[in-house]
């Protein structure tokens, strides 16, 4: 594998609390990592050592085969970083501030603005920006050194569904055209839609991870409808349960599981309304195993 960063042993600690607690993964060039985890799993910590903020207090990590503290300037160069909280000068328009960083890049992308559909925000001063614009205008910034590794910690929070949907074809433009990103984010949908791998961090360590398709190949999909009238749930032709108004069938393959609930559906002439078919999904995977994260610890 062509290795874009690799993390080997990483442990960060913060006085007594050991915030990342030995974490190892690698990322391939070109593709988008997502690191999950509840809030303060460790996520944040991760990529700020990755970014040469923090050096780690054992294990070793490497950007672009480089070790983002004692190469940092070799590093930034090649790298683009949107953390959680920008520091933006207020007074400034978003085409001063997006002039002002121009001076410390090389060859700087012209058309960053365009592609986080700020265009019509240009004149306007950043205190006015809204919470999710100021997140695209940071975007913005963090693609104009043509990054070839870019750490996005929570890039579409505070953006509207358009916005982040626009983000989300952007990062993937990104990548397709060669950029390795690192996700973090508590939208599932977002690490669901985006990255091939991912990570799920509690307490500061890995407690998943792996491709996406093979993390969540294996779980069951599920088929939920309304209870057609007259039928208990023993007369179906599959175990189902009952969650809130719907009934429930769980089934490695769900596509497979609704044919056969609508050939027994149509044989009896029973319809089965609100029908809706899903594969596993992230979601579920997260909240089974946060759910295991908090029964271990009780
Ligand atoms: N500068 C700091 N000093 C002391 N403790 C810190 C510091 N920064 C983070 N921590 C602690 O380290 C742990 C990990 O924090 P981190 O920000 O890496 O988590 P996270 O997974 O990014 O969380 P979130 O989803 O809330 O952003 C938390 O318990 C946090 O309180």
């Amino acid at each position: 594998m062509d290795t874009a960063i690799r993390v080997d042993g990483l442990r960060k600690r913060y006085g007594d609390y050991e915030a990342v607690r030995g974490i190892s993964f690698e990322v391939a060039r070109g593709e988008v990592f997502a690191l999950l985890g509840r809030n303060g799993a460790g996520k944040t910590t991760t990529v700020e050592v990755l970014a040469g903020f923090g050096r780690p207090d054992s294990g070793t990590v490497r950007v672009l085969g480089h070790d983002p503290v004692a190469d940092r300037a070799r590093v930034r160069r090649r790298t683009g970083i949107m953390l959680q909280e920008a520091g933006f000068f207020p007074d400034l328009t978003v085409a001063q501030t997006v002039a002002s960083w121009r001076e410390f890049v090389t060859d700087p992308r012209p058309d960053v603005l365009a592609l986080t559909g700020l265009e019509h925000r240009s004149g306007t001063k950043v205190r006015q920006l809204s919470g999710g614009e100021k997140r695209r205008l940071d975007l913005a910034l963090a693609l104009l050194g043509r990054p070839e590794v870019l750490f996005l910690d929570e890039p579409t929070a505070g953006m509207d569904p358009e916005a982040r949907r626009a983000t989300w074809n952007l990062v993937a433009e990104l990548a397709d055209a060669g950029t390795t990103v690192l996700l973090t984010t508590h939208y599932l949908e977002e690490a669901q839609r985006l990255a091939g791998h991912l990570a799920i961090m509690d307490g500061g360590e890995i407690v998943a991870g792996g491709g996406m398709a093979e993390t969540l190949a294996g779980r069951a999909g599920r088929v939920a409808f309304e209870p057609p009238d007259g039928v208990r749930p023993e007369d179906l032709p599959l175990p189902a349960t009952a969650e809130g108004p719907m009934l429930v069938v769980r089934a490695a393959d769900p596509d497979v599981a609704a044919q056969t609930l609508l050939g027994w559906a149509g044989e009896r002439g029973v319809r089965l309304r609100g029908l809706e078919v899903r594969s596993a999904t992230l979601e579920e995977l997260f909240l089974d195993l946060a759910g295991s994260a908090a029964e271990e610890a009780r």
